[in-house]
């Protein structure tokens, strides 16, 4: 596989829309296609000071070396077909935003470490293979509800964007902080293989076995490095080397824009959130959009519709993607539909709104006959208080304790491990409904 050529003496994939053919054709084709979908709308990008240097830090990157290999994503591309399939299980999860001061090995390790716990939690509980996708390794755009915040400052869009710090300087887009994103991408990467691989017993435990990386693909600027011709599949493609799995939000998704018509290129798996006002009539317009040759698991929706939503909206979902013909995998992210500021002002979750959102994606489900694949949860295993609830947990007046989230609040190792018990039931009854045979 080959990274995608640019036409030479330009930054920019050329306009053109020849038919495929030689090596070189197919990358026009492409280079005109990626073009053409960047140009469309797109929401929650940074106004650049300066658009020189953007462009001089898009050509560093394209030329950086990919983060993740063809064949890595080709092997989570087969594993997700299974959990689609209802033979495996998917656990998704991490920091709601990296950061480059939280970037350490300590960080990085302890959040590995508790998706592992919560992985091993599930296997131990249902005897079925579930496939560990981290938040991590890019994870460091983020979409806002406002563009400026309380103190009239442009918001936070993460760490490859701006800084948190709250000074308009600070704020200030900057591009050259892709490239330490990228770096810092590359870093992580390299962390996980050798916990995976080389690493030694201790080692291996913390990582367990592969982990695979993914991020919002958010921020076009960078999202459009690091592509490479991929002619594997049903038709030409993008393999992006930036993360194995890559999703496009909730105020991202719209059909007409850029983030849409952008995943629509890759080979990668992807996914897709969905919000409580999403219909069933769209839903079905986006499985087509994006599974356009119907490949098991090549989409992930990634419900988020709030505990008190989900048993109503998201059943008409289920049926309507089911009777289209397409295999999906059914996902679960009980955390954004769940969003609340406490008394004292701090942004949180409650634990039990979870394990409900949690329960009723499952029984949607389980009403249905068909498979609640997996969840995808904001978590660290740093000793945080940023969620409320859960056995132990804090309450709202001790979140002040240890805020320490870069912008969603996470569960903290204990909370993840006790939603992990909740989410092994409910999985263990899936498993033994589906051996019953249909209902
Ligand atoms: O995950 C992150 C989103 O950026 C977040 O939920 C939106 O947060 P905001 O409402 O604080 O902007
Ligand atoms: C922004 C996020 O989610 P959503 O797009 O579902 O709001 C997120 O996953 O951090
Ligand atoms: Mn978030």
């Amino acid at each position: 596989m080959r990274q995608l050529q640019w036409p030479a003496d330009t930054d920019q994939p050329a306009d053109t829309d020849q038919p495929a053919g030689a090596a070189e054709t197919v990358d026009a084709l492409l280079a005109g296609r990626l073009a053409q979908a960047l140009d469309r709308p797109a929401p929650q990008q940074p106004v650049w000071p300066d658009p020189d240097r953007a462009r001089e830090v898009g050509a560093l990157l394209r030329r950086a070396a990919p983060i993740v290999t063809a064949a890595e994503t080709a092997r989570l591309r087969r594993e997700l077909a299974a959990v689609a399939g209802g033979q495996a299980f998917l656990l998704q999860g991490g920091d709601c935003a990296e950061s480059f001061a939280e970037n350490t090995e300590a960080h990085r390790r302890a959040n590995l470490r508790t998706l592992t716990g919560m992985a091993d939690v599930l296997t131990r509980r249902t005897a079925v293979p579930v496939v560990k996708v981290a938040r991590m390794a890019g994870q460091y755009a983020k979409p806002r509800s406002r563009a400026v915040d309380a103190q009239g400052l442009p918001a936070y869009r993460g760490d490859m964007v701006n800084s948190a710090e709250p000074t308009r300087a600070a704020r200030t887009p900057d591009p050259d902080r892709m490239l330490r994103a990228h770096a810092a991408a590359v870093d992580t990467m390299a962390l996980i293989r050798r916990l995976g691989r080389g690493g030694g017993p201790e080692a291996r435990a913390a990582a367990g076995g592969d982990i695979y990386v993914s991020h919002e693909a958010l921020l076009l600027d960078y999202e459009q490095c690091s592509l490479r011709t991929d002619l594997g599949g049903p038709e030409p493609r993008l393999s992006s080397g930036l993360g194995h799995f890559l999703w496009i939000g909730e105020r991202t998704r719209r059909l007409d824009g850029a983030h849409i018509a952008f995943a629509r290129l890759l080979s990668n798996p992807i996914g897709l959130k969905l919000g409580p006002d999403t219909t069933p009539e769209e839903a079905v317009t986006y499985v087509r959009r994006l599974d356009p040759h119907a490949e098991p698991g090549r989409l992930t929706l990634i419900s988020r519709m709030g505990h008190t939503r989900v048993r109503e909206v998201l059943p008409p979902i289920v049926e309507k993607v089911t009777a289209s013909g397409h295999q999906v995998v059914w996902s679960c992210d009980p955390m954004h539909g769940n969003t609340y500021t406490s008394a004292n002002g701090y942004k949180t979750r409650h634990w039990s709104a979870m394990a409900d959102e949690i329960t009723g994606f499952f029984d949607v489900h389980r009403a249905l006959g068909t498979h609640p694949g997996g969840v995808h949860l904001e978590v660290t295993g740093d000793h945080v208080t940023e969620c409320v609830g859960g056995t132990g947990g804090p309450a709202e007046a001790e979140l002040p304790a240890r805020y320490r989230t870069a912008c969603d609040p996470r569960l903290n190792a204990e909370q993840a491990r006790e939603l992990a018990h909740v989410v092994a039931e409910l999985a263990a009854r899936s498993v033994r409904d589906r051996k019953g045979g249909p209902r």
